[in-house]
Parts: structure tokens; C-alpha cells; sequence
């Protein structure tokens, strides 16, 4: 744990990000549009583009996968491109949001897990498990301008944010639907969500696999504001400020008070959380049931 501006609390060698990296492109730089000095270089790969504005300490990262289903790179680049910004003083928060039109992240890849052997299962949920612990537990302000459909992973991503803006489309619900497609969230994901919307509310949501258009998910907690899609940057900007207001250190010991012991619960049942997973997906009847849901969604589309 370094310290830096602050207290830099997140867990530094949960995972070796770097061994997962297959074949990505991350690490490249490129001048922003209309050039300009360090500040202003993008960098990233892929699947997630992050575009730096050093004088205001913040950088916009954009998930650019198809329909940013969760997959193994995806989650790769985007812990690898939080280390690099947690790593660089320059850098206080982070603006999450979507290249991706209508979808803000389709939550997990299901091709990862659909037809895979059992140690890609257990190689792909470790990677989840550790993209959710470093944002869940990150130093910096996490913004989510969530602009698209925040189903399932999609929105654990969102809710270990620090804060929620949602664009105002009805076609964009977020929620957590896994025991719709027969499958069953894990603690943790359940712990982020009761430490959101409380404990009745995540009762009700998880087991009805809930997805709240964005009225409902602004009364019952899961989003802090809701506004005109065009809106939704300049609104997690303002958000942004917000937050940063508030001195580094005493808002990081602050984050770190309130979900450290979440964070430790999964901490001290990794193995066995990893070990669960992979028994369940890996049964024949969850196997037919996500290969159902996987080709009725490749029909539904066109
Ligand atoms: C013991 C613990 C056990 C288990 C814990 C597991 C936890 C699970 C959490 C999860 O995240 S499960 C995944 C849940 N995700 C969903 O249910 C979302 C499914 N997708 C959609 O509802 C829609 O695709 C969308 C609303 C996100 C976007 O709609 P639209 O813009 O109309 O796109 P299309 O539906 O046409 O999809 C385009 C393309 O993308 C493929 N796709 C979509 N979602 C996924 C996904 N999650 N995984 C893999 N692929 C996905 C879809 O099949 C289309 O593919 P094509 O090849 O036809 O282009």
C-alpha cells in the first residue's frame, strides 16, 4: 500500500495484472485529438481508452468492447489502466463510462464461461474477483456515467463506483437479473448491492432479478442522479468536483472505513468463492441454461 496524495489503500498485488495480459494492446499512447502536451495523451488498448486531463487530475476512461460484456481482456485492461492511473500523483478521479452505444457494460461475458473448461472459469472469475476488489477499494473518486444498459456485472462495475449518474432512457435498467438467467450472485456482489440500496430493497431486487429503469433505480438508491443523456458527462463532471472538494486523505480513509471489511470478506474466501463459481457453472443443467440465454440473445438481435 503506497502512500501518495493521500493514502493509497487498495490492495497492490491482489493479482499480477501483467501474467493475465493475452495478446492486448495496452500500454499505447496516442496525442488527443487537437494534440497538446503530456496531460492531454490518451492511452490504452483495445478494449478501454483513457483519456487523461492532467490539470484537472481527472481522466475519462471508456469501455469500447462489444456491447463491454465483462471478458477476460476487458477485465485485464481495465485493472491494469486503474493501476496506471492509481500509480500516477498526476491523478485523483476517474470517469467511467461507455464508447459503446446504448450499453454501458452487458455485465459478464457469458462466452467466457459457456462451453470452458473449468480452470478458464476459474482463471476468468479470479479476474473478476480482482477488478472488483481494486475498484471497489480504489484511492481515487470513481464516477460511473453510466450511458447504456447496466445489467448484472455491468452493474457491480457501476456500484463500486463512489458515485452513479444515469442517463435518462428507459431502455437503459440497471440491476442485478442473475437469478433470471437461473444463476445466483455471489456474496460479494450481494454485500455491494445491500451496502447500496440496503438490505430489504437488495432482498427483493435479488431474488425478483430486478432491473430498475431509471425513476425506480434513482428512488430506490442504486443511481445518485438521473439526467438528459446529453447531460450525462458534464453531470459526472460536477459530481466529480464534488468529491474532490473534500481533502484526499480524510475522503480515502473514509472510503476505506466504510467497505474495507466487504472487501476483506471476499478476501478471506477467494479460493473458495473461485472453487464455488467453478462447480456451478460448470454443472451441465447452469451449462444448458446459459447456453439457452446466449443464443436467445443472438436471435433477438437483428
Ligand atoms: C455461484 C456464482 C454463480 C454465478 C455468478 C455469476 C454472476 C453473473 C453476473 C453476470 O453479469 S451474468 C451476465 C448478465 N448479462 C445480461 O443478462 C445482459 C445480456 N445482454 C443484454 O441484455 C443486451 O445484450 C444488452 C441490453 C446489454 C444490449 O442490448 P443490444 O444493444 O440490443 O445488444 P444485443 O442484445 O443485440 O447484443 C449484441 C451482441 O452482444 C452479445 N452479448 C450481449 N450481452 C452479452 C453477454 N453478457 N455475454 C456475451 N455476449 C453478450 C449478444 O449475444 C450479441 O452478440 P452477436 O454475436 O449476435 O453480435
Amino acid at each position: 500500500m503506497a502512500l501518495a496524495s493521500g493514502v493509497r489503500f487498495a490492495p497492490r498485488a491482489l493479482l499480477r495484472p501483467w501474467a493475465l495480459l493475452r495478446g492486448t494492446t495496452l500500454g499505447r499512447t496516442e496525442p488527443a485529438a487537437g494534440g497538446g502536451g503530456d496531460g492531454a495523451r490518451r492511452f490504452g488498448s483495445q478494449r478501454v481508452l483513457v483519456e487523461p486531463d492532467a490539470a484537472s487530475g481527472v481522466a475519462v476512461m471508456k469501455l469500447r468492447n462489444p456491447s463491454n460484456a465483462l471478458s477476460l481482456e476487458l477485465l485485464t485492461e481495465l485493472v491494469i489502466s486503474l493501476e496506471k492511473l492509481e500509480n500516477d500523483k498526476t491523478f485523483r478521479g476517474i470517469i467511467l463510462t461507455s464508447d459503446c452505444p446504448r450499453v454501458f457494460c452487458a455485465g459478464l461475458d457469458l462466452t467466457e464461461i459457456c462451453g470452458r473448461n473449468p480452470a478458464h472459469c476459474a482463471e476468468y472469475w479470479k479476474a473478476m474477483q480482482e477488478l472488483w476488489l481494486r475498484m471497489y477499494l480504489s484511492s481515487l473518486v470513481l464516477v460511473a456515467a453510466i450511458n447504456g444498459a447496466c445489467p448484472a456485472g455491468g452493474c457491480i462495475i457501476a456500484l463500486s463506483c463512489d458515485c452513479r449518474v444515469l442517463a435518462d432512457n428507459p431502455k437503459y435498467r440497471i440491476g442485478l437479473n442473475e437469478t433470471l438467467l437461473g444463476i445466483i450472485a455471489p456474496f460479494w456482489l450481494k454485500d455491494t448491492y445491500v451496502n447500496t440500496i440496503g438490505h430489504r430493497a437488495s432482498e427483493q431486487a435479488l431474488q425478483l432479478g430486478s432491473l430498475f429503469p431509471p425513476a425506480e433505480a434513482l428512488q430506490v438508491g442504486l443511481v445518485d442522479q438521473v439526467v438528459p443523456e446529453d447531460q450525462v458527462q458534464s453531470t459526472a463532471l460536477s459530481e466529480m468536483a464534488r468529491w474532490l472538494a473534500v481533502p484526499d486523505h480524510a475522503r480515502q480513509l473514509t472510503k476505506n472505513m466504510m467497505r474495507k471489511a466487504t472487501a476483506d470478506r471476499l478476501l478471506r474466501q477467494r479460493d473458495a468463492d473461485t472453487q464455488n463459481f467453478v462447480s456451478f457453472v460448470c454443472r451441465d443443467s447452469i451449462q444448458k441454461s446459459l447456453q439457452a440465454y446466449l443464443e436467445k440473445l443472438r436471435q433477438r438481435k437483428g
